[in-house]
């Protein structure tokens, strides 16, 4: 196994998300789009997509750097009709998961598995179809609900739920956590809500109530090395001695909580591409951008070394804390 690239921070870079479409068949309220604005528009495929063959080019690339996950997201990633394909010939040695929203897994799941799908996550931000539809702006409660069933069906259990906690979801937290803890092959990752892409910081939530909350209640805590993520596991106190995490009664809930937390930041390792093909060292940063040119296996390995070279910390490098508590651009970085 080829030796990961390590950026001037000391983090390693093994891992890609790459966004397959900025298309998507919803329009849900905090949506960040990977930090590249709005998904409204055409449904159609777009001609500055990238293609199969340069989505697994770049893959081979990163493989040969030592990156052994890739994520695929977007926008929906199941917009692309050749979603299986990419997945068939993502390199071996990688883990390959999915986010999605879950509409177009209803057959489609098996076929995904089939292709060499290994993981997959589905937002679902709330047990109530209002108030589903009121942050989706979609009516598709039931067909995700039916999507999350049929990728269990499929063999991706655990599949995990995405829910972003904020002002419109800080109500179903508590039921969402019941949920992955009764039932087998569900796990739960609350998000915090990160407005830095989508403004309207009047909907965050103190995300450390919940931290405290699932503190009291779990039988056991662990750390992700990635960001440092907490894991809590809750549920049934006897099944806290059973060997397997999602052993039936007990439930696991990751907090996905990067704002303002430089922690989460200096053990991030993953670089993430665009859907037009560009690479970007940080989901907060549009002002690192690089072309991978022709997309060339040696314009890919050319720009994926200056990715990593150019990759910092976004709190507390890019962003640095001032005598007040707020956070400013260093300096350094400003025209960079
Ligand atoms: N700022 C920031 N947010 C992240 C990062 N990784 C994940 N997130 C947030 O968490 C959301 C969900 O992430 P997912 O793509 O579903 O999965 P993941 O948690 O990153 O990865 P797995 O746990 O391995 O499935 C992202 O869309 C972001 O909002 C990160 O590196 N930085
Ligand atoms: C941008 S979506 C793309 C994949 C797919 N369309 C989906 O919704 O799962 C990826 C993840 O980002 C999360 N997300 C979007 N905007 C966010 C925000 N402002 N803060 C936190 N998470 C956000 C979504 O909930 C989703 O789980
Ligand atoms: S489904 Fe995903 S990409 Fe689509 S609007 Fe919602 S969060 Fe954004
Ligand atoms: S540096 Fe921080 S904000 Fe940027 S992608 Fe990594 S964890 Fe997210």
């Amino acid at each position: 196994m080829p030796t990961p690239l390590v950026d001037d921070f000391g983090r390693e870079v093994t891992g890609v998300r790459v966004s397959l479409t900025d298309r998507c068949n919803f329009d849900c309220v905090y949506c960040h789009n990977e930090g590249l604005g709005d998904t409204r528009g055409p449904m159609d495929p777009q001609d500055d997509e990238m293609s199969t063959d340069d989505v697994v080019r770049f893959l081979e690339v990163a493989a040969d750097f030592g990156v052994d996950a890739v994520k695929f997201t977007g926008g929906e990633p199941m917009l692309r009709d050749d979603l299986e394909e990419i997945i068939r010939r993502t390199p071996d040695s990688m883990e390959t998961s999915m986010t999605t929203n879950g509409t177009f897994l209803p057959g489609r799941a098996e076929d995904l598995v089939d292709a060499g799908l290994d993981r997959v996550n589905v937002s679902q931000d709330a047990l109530d179809p209002e108030a589903f539809a009121e942050i989706t702006k979609s009516g598709a409660y039931e067909q995700v609900l039916e999507g999350v069933r049929c990728a269990v069906d499929a063999g991706l259990a655990p599949v995990k739920l995405n829910m972003v906690v904020f002002e419109h979801t800080a109500g179903y937290v508590e039921g969402m956590v019941e949920h992955v803890a009764e039932n087998d092959g569900l796990q739960l990752q609350l998000i915090e809500y990160m407005p830095e892409l989508t403004g309207r910081p009047e909907w965050n939530i103190d995300i450390q109530r919940v931290h405290d909350w699932l503190s009291e209640i779990a039988v056991r805590v662990e750390h992700r090395e990635m960001h440092d993520r907490k894991r809590y596991y809750v549920g049934d106190a006897d099944a806290a001695s059973a060997a397997s995490p999602d052993a039936a009664g007990l439930g696991m809930v990751e907090i996905v909580d990067p704002v303002e937390n430089d922690d989460f930041c200096a053990n991030c390792g993953r670089v993430r591409v665009t859907h037009e093909g560009y690479l970007k060292g940080c989901l907060n940063r549009n002002d690192d951008l690089k072309s991978m040119g022709e997309m060339t296996t040696p314009e890919i390995r050319e720009a994926f070394r200056e990715v990593v070279s150019d990759r910092v910390p976004y709190y507390g490098e890019y962003l640095v804390e001032n005598d007040r508590g707020e956070w400013e651009i260093n300096e350094e970085y400003i025209g960079a």
